[in-house]
């Protein structure tokens, strides 16, 4: 049983043979299976673009509030736009009281949304709502978007291992994640001026609720920490030009369970530290197309038993969680 999160280069994934393919699967799903994380090495992102992502979000975090509240998020229910440092509390989600979270974030969701009834009628609800664009930094909105799509790639290559991991065809999750329903959301934590109130955090302990997440972290003080099923805090390791993989409770629903969606939080820096801990974090949180159905996978129900969750949809999940976090 892995206690700590491992480091898997995923690079002869890409155009590997079969059993090449079957090693890798399986060493991310005993990672996942194990501990719900693992950082990955060789994922083909263009490092250039994830420097200009990070620049262009410090510049827009370095505007006045007055300036960022411009592209406020418009509701609760609607996951595009600027949440302001303490508006938030992911911690809520486990049902316990805490401040509110020591991070601002900006918010984007699905680009390069075609005009049709699919993505626009009454079932879509507001998967697609329309993103808002800051004014500043003007180069902002084409890297976004870049990089949404950069990461919808990398999120098709993890769900091809995972469905590996799970002895299901490479393709079996490709038709319902073509019309992902996926966020960006770029979060600064600030270096703190003021010591935090009680139970206060960078980010509350919390489990993800997507199928799964893909962070680019910075090793900062106060970083992110993993708990494992030894009940322990852990904290994640940051390798060169990695990203962080988790998956969240719409993958475990999938699973019937068989996966976990991990507590995961972000600490304080220690007070000596605080002068370097200003830290960035571009969190891309993937969910499957809205329609697709969400009912235990093949496999995973063990004979004679019931399934442990009610089916539903990916869309309606996600929905159900949004409004469970705010203060
Ligand atoms: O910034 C981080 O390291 C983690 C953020 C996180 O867990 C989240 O946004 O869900
Ligand atoms: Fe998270």
């Amino acid at each position: 049983m892995l206690l700590n999160v491992p480091v898997i280069n995923v690079a002869p994934f890409h155009g590997g043979d079969p059993a090449t393919k079957r090693a890798i699967a399986a060493e991310v799903g005993r990672a996942i299976h194990d501990i719900g994380f693992l950082v990955i090495t060789g994922h083909g992102v263009d490092p250039g673009l994830i420097a200009k992502v990070q620049a262009a979000s410090n510049a827009f975090f370095d505007l006045d509030a007055a300036e960022k509240n411009r592209v406020l998020r418009p509701a609760p229910d609607v996951t595009r736009g600027y949440i302001p440092l303490e508006a938030e509390s992911v911690g809520r989600s486990q049902g316990v009281d805490v401040p509110g979270d020591l991070n601002e974030s900006l918010m984007i969701g699905p680009v390069d949304v075609p005009d049709t009834a699919y993505f626009h009628g009454p079932a879509a609800g507001k998967h697609f709502h329309p993103n808002l664009w800051p004014e500043n930094p003007p180069e902002l909105r084409a890297l976004y978007e870049e990089y949404f799509r950069a990461m919808g790639a990398l999120a098709e290559d993890l769900m091809a291992m995972f469905a590996l991991a799970l002895d299901l065809e490479e393709d079996f999750f490709a038709a319902k994640i073509n019309h992902h329903i996926s966020r960006l959301r770029v979060r600064n934590y600030p270096a703190p001026k003021v010591p935090p109130k009680p139970g206060q955090l960078r980010a509350g302990a919390h489990a993800d609720y997507g199928s799964l997440t893909i962070l680019r972290a910075e090793d900062k003080p106060g970083g992110l920490q993993v708990l494992n099923r030894a009940q322990e805090w852990v904290d994640v390791p940051i390798a060169p030009d990695s990203y962080i993989v988790n998956i969240g409770e719409l993958m475990a629903r999938w699973t019937n369970g068989q996966w976990k969606a991990t507590l995961h939080r972000v600490v304080n820096p220690p007070a000596e530290l605080v002068a370097g801990s200003r830290r960035l974090s571009l969190v891309f949180f993937h969910n499957p197309n809205y329609d697709a159905p969400v009912a235990a996978l093949p496999g995973t129900v063990p004979e004679g038993e019931a399934p442990n969750f009610a089916p539903t949809t990916s869309g309606e999940h996600l929905r159900a969680q949004f409004v469970r976090t705010q203060v």
